[in-house]
């Protein structure tokens, strides 16, 4: 609006400053979840796992809340960004790249051109910054969203769903994490064959309501993991299944594995490393892959895209730098026409609360998301969120809907102050060589 109009109007522009939008101050607080021994082709889950929860607060009083990962190399980064924020405006999203890019990365955390803790990816400068970049830009639109009393999903152009839909996800697991090792051990059964899978999946259809299950292999040989799917379908007939070696097996066992459950994948996910290998899966798998590992950055897609190595990719806004990137993801896929999914690692319900804002708005998601967060017996907010029919309510409320928990907050921090430093990287070959002191990350193609 121009000042003419303003005076016409009778209306003063309201500068963000005016509005008290001016970041004061930013908290960035690390801490340490429980998490259950689950599963992977690397190793199995560390009894804790670090985040960082990130509070940035206005001028005008309001705060607003993030979350990321929290492992030392993101800490590196995100405290040198927080030192840069006070003075910025929390609608200036554009700008806190700008400031991102002013922050250096230290080469040797990305020396390995695989994340392999996180099973996301490559490991680039970039993409460790958009890491710590999604959780500020979190903060701020949940702050901005506070002060103009609107919510999230507004912000980001409103939502086109009022339920956003999970699936099931599914892990083999042990019951307890390894004798001896301090932990918060929870009410699951181990599940390491097809019988305790598929109880698995009924405790998740019974409390949640999801129809559509994800397991994630490259665990246990592949005909092992073939059967579990298998005895899924049964189980479930006629409802989406999937399943994820986190690219563990060989183009011709990811063929193999396509053949003997094409007609009950919804989609195979990540069976090969790498997306030549992906692409000559993808050539005669008859079934759709999915991807959160060769397509997990902006400069990755278009080969991805033009060797028709992925027909689904599965965004997540901490690792492709935020909730608008993630619809920039969208519109990129949508005019290739590859699918959308989202992936999920362990988090708890500010991330889930910020992945559903930017799922209720993204017109062209076309499954089922993932989310780890029934795995999660910890929360930093107030009041954990709730999946019914598998679905979670996209909140209404002014900003992300959530309020943190101060108490938690400072409890499970007190136990990130109080670790040796063991439990702060995520690193699930070193939680597995507790159990198994010969275990080494398997060289890949693990089968
Ligand atoms: O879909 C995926 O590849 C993941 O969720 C990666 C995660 O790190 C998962 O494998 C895990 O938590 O063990
Ligand atoms: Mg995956």
């Amino acid at each position: 609006m121009t000042q003419t109009q303003a005076q016409t109007t009778g209306t003063t522009p309201q500068t963000p400053e005016a509005q008290g939008l001016t970041i004061a101050e930013v908290r960035l607080t690390p801490i340490l979840v429980a998490d259950p021994p689950l599963l992977n082709t690397q190793g199995v889950h560390q009894p804790y796992t670090p985040r960082l929860i990130i509070e940035v607060v206005t001028e005008g009083g309001t705060t607003g809340i993030g979350e990321t990962y929290g492992d030392t190399k993101y800490l590196d980064l995100a405290r040198p960004l927080a030192e840069k924020l006070p003075g910025h405006s929390v609608t200036d999203l554009n700008g806190l790249f700008t400031l991102a890019d002013e922050v250096a990365v230290d080469a040797s955390r990305v020396e390995n051109s695989v994340d392999v803790g996180g099973l996301r990816g490559v490991q680039t400068a970039d993409k460790l910054r958009l890491s710590i970049v999604s959780g500020f830009e979190v903060a701020c639109l949940d702050a901005w969203g506070k002060a103009a009393g609107l919510p999230v999903h507004a912000l980001l152009g409103g939502k086109v769903r009022d339920r956003v839909e999970y699936s099931a996800y599914l892990f083999y697991r042990w019951a307890e994490h390894p004798d001896g090792v301090a932990c918060e051990p929870d009410d699951w059964d181990a599940a390491v064959d097809p019988a305790g899978v598929v109880a698995q999946a009924e405790r998740f259809a019974r409390d949640y309501g999801f129809t559509s299950f994800k397991l994630k292999g490259g665990v246990f040989e592949p005909d092992q993991e073939i059967a579990a799917i298998r005895a899924l379908a049964e189980r479930f007939p006629g409802q989406p299944m999937r399943l994820d070696p986190n690219g563990a097996w060989s183009v011709p066992t990811s063929l193999h594995v396509a053949e003997e459950l094409r007609d009950v994948l919804e989609y195979l996910e990540d069976p090969t490393s790498g997306t030549p290998g992906m692409a000559e899966v993808a050539g005669s798998a008859g079934v759709p892959l999915a991807t959160n590992m060769c397509v997990t950055t902006f400069g990755e897609i278009r080969e991805a895209f033009t060797k028709g190595a992925v027909q689904v990719v599965l965004s997540d806004h901490h690792y492709w730098g935020g909730l608008r990137n993630t619809r920039e993801l969208a519109a990129i896929c949508r005019t290739f026409g590859v699918g959308l999914s989202m992936h999920s690692n362990t988090h708890l319900g500010i991330s889930l609360a910020a992945m559903t804002h930017v799922a209720a708005t993204v017109p062209n998601l076309d499954y089922a998301c993932d989310s780890h967060y029934p795995w999660q017996t910890e929360d930093v907010i107030t009041e954990r969120l709730t999946f019914r029919d598998g679905r979670l309510d996209v909140p209404d409320a002014p900003g992300l809907g959530v309020e943190l928990d101060r108490e938690r907050l400072a409890v499970l921090h007190q136990r990130w102050l109080d670790d040796d430093g063991t439990m702060r990287d995520r690193d699930d070959a070193a939680a597995m060589r507790v159990a198994d002191p010969d275990w080494v990350t398997p060289a890949i193609p693990r089968w």
